[in-house]
């Protein structure tokens, strides 16, 4: 697997999915699941660009839940191709919505996967429907737990602050008494 640190590769094709990704809930590993599954059938490299640290970690001081090397080592059992690993400085947040879409151009992608909520650039400016004005877009339906809530990074970490870690396992898709 390439891992691209802070740079954006030139590819002639690519399906990438882009996201903070901290912690790989079931949520998380639906749109890496299907970006991988996408990439299979256009015959492109599947493509995550993420964030270091989170933008949650870096804006709002939260849990950082797992490390870079943590998540590279996840998208690799995966079966991602490619990992762009943006660092999240104050740098990088002066980049408009509108530079970050000419950046992604640089991989051509035949597919974007993201949430619904998705937003990027300075200020949070773009939107989901900018980036479905120059690519195809595939919004991945939230993925709920047993009591019906949209699994998120941020719950997890209100789960292991109230020491809730049974609960945390099941968000992550772990078995009870199955380990790796
Ligand atoms: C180029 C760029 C600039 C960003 N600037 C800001 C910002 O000024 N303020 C902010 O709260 N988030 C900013 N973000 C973070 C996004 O709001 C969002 O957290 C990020 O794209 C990851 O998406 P996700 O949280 O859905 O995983 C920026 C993201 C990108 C890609
Ligand atoms: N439960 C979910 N179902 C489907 N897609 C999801 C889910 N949670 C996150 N995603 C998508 O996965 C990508 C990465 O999301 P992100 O890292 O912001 O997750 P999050 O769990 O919502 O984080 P946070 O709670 O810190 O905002 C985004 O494109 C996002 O829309």
């Amino acid at each position: 697997m390439k891992v691209h640190d802070n740079r954006t590769p030139h590819l002639q094709g690519s399906v990438v999915a882009i996201g903070a990704f901290d912690g790989m809930h079931l949520g998380h590993q639906a749109v890496i699941c299907k970006a991988v599954h996408a990439s299979k059938i256009y015959q492109v490299p599947g493509v995550v660009y993420t964030f270091d640290p989170p933008p949650r970690a870096y804006f709002q001081n939260a849990t950082v839940l797992m490390s870079v090397d943590e998540k590279i080592e996840y998208l690799r059992k995966f079966g991602v191709e490619q990992v762009v690993i943006a660092r999240f400085n104050e740098d990088y947040t002066q980049k408009s919505a509108d530079r970050f879409v000419k950046e992604l151009h640089n991989m051509h992608p035949r597919e974007v996967l993201a949430g619904n909520n998705f937003r990027f650039g300075r200020g949070r400016s773009g939107s989901v429907e900018l980036l479905k004005q120059y690519f195809n877009v595939n919004i991945v339906k939230p993925v709920r737990c047993m009591k019906g809530e949209v699994i998120s990074s941020t719950r997890i970490r209100q789960l292991i602050a109230r020491g809730q870690t049974q609960e945390v396992g099941a968000l992550l898709g772990e078995k009870e008494g199955v380990k790796g």
